[in-house]
């Protein structure tokens, strides 16, 4: 039988890990797919929709709250706009934040009624960050606690095993074997810079949910879950110049001091008064730094931080990038 629901696709994984890396070769290797992109970022403070490749996608951004609790009538209320124009696009793709547990989101599509007889969950993508996964899955959490690293490999029905460049094979094949030790039934594709075969990710059928009441029988029923509350986010606007030598010293510093517990940093700011923005990404203690999409003609130049970690000093962050402004505007 013809099953004519739109697929959804979650993509999740830890922070960091390359979910938006994915997102943007999706849109761009199936462009001429229409694709309709929901995005959930942690912290009051949004990168993400700088980051994301500028397609003709239509991309619903959700940045006040956690796609798993507060926001996930949001959620629902953001598949129920779509699906009364359901004729203009042909799936969902769904971007958790890094901290996000995929359980109560993929829930969502079994609970209603309306989305179950239109929609179908086709795959939850899990990406994983062959660099820093162990010691997020070896991160002990008081009791009732949830370990997010962990749940999202535990549902993953595919897993991107990205960054392999930063990893020798006897640590990667480590890595595959912990994986497996705790979903033994994923499908593992490894890869650099998310190149894994779209064709093993889109559109494959994979999340059966007769699969997950025998391994969770309580899937459909219990949503309560409670995230670590020492790990936070500190987001930061300013306006003004960033003088880059001294943004170069503070955040080398800030990663080697503070990398065990800063898991997620980004950036986009308005450094030496360049044409283009200068982005930063740093995962634990490391950091990329590339040339940002030119600001837009006549918009004002705001610098954007966000940082996501365990015992986070707002005072700190704040003071320590004020530091670096070489020039504020009031
Ligand atoms: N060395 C290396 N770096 C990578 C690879 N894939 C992605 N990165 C870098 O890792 C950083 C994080 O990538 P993102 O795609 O933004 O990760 P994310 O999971 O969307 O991040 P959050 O949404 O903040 O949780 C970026 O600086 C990427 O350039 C890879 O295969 N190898």
């Amino acid at each position: 039988m013809n099953d004519y629901r739109i697929p959804v696709t979650v993509l999740t994984g830890f922070l960091g890990s390359c979910k938006t890396t994915l997102l943007n070769r999706i849109l761009t290797e199936e462009h001429g797919r229409r694709i309709a992109v929901i995005e959930n970022e942690y912290g009051e403070v949004g990168i993400d929709d700088a980051l994301v490749y500028n397609s003709e996608e239509e991309v619903f951004e959700m940045n006040n709250g956690c796609i798993c609790c507060t926001v996930r009538g949001d959620l629902i209320r953001i598949l129920g706009t779509l699906l009364r124009r359901r004729e203009t696009f042909d799936r969902i793709i769904i971007e958790t934040t890094g901290l996000a547990d995929p359980a109560p989101v993929a829930q969502t599509f079994f609970f209603d009624d309306e989305l179950r007889s239109a929609l179908r969950l086709d795959a939850i993508v899990t990406l994983v960050d062959a660099r820093h996964i162990l010691e997020h899955l070896d991160d002990a959490r008081p009791e009732g606690v949830e370990n997010e690293a962990l749940e999202q490999v535990a549902f993953a029905d595919r897993i991107v095993l990205n960054k392999t460049d930063l990893v020798t094979p006897t640590e990667l094949e480590r890595v595959r074997r912990r994986l497996l030790s705790i979903n033994a039934m994923v499908e593992i594709l490894p890869a650099t810079r998310a190149d894994a075969d779209l064709g093993r990710i889109l559109d494959v059928g994979a999340f059966d949910l007769d699969r997950v009441l025998e391994s969770e029988p309580g899937f459909l029923m219990d949503l309560e879950h409670e995230h670590d509350a020492t790990v936070t986010s500190v987001g930061i606007e300013r306006r003004g110049v960033v003088d880059g030598d001294r943004l170069q010293v503070w955040l080398t510093d800030l990663l080697r001091e503070r990398g065990v517990d800063l898991f997620r940093s980004k950036g986009i700011l308005d450094v030496d008064a360049l044409p283009r923005p200068y982005v930063f990404q740093g995962v634990h203690m490391l950091l990329d730094a590339e040339d940002g999409r030119p600001w837009p003609e006549g918009q004002e130049r705001l610098n954007r931080l966000v940082f996501i970690g365990r015992n986070l000093d707002r005072a700190e962050l704040e003071a320590g990038f004020d530091a670096c402004l070489a020039r504020v505007v009031a």
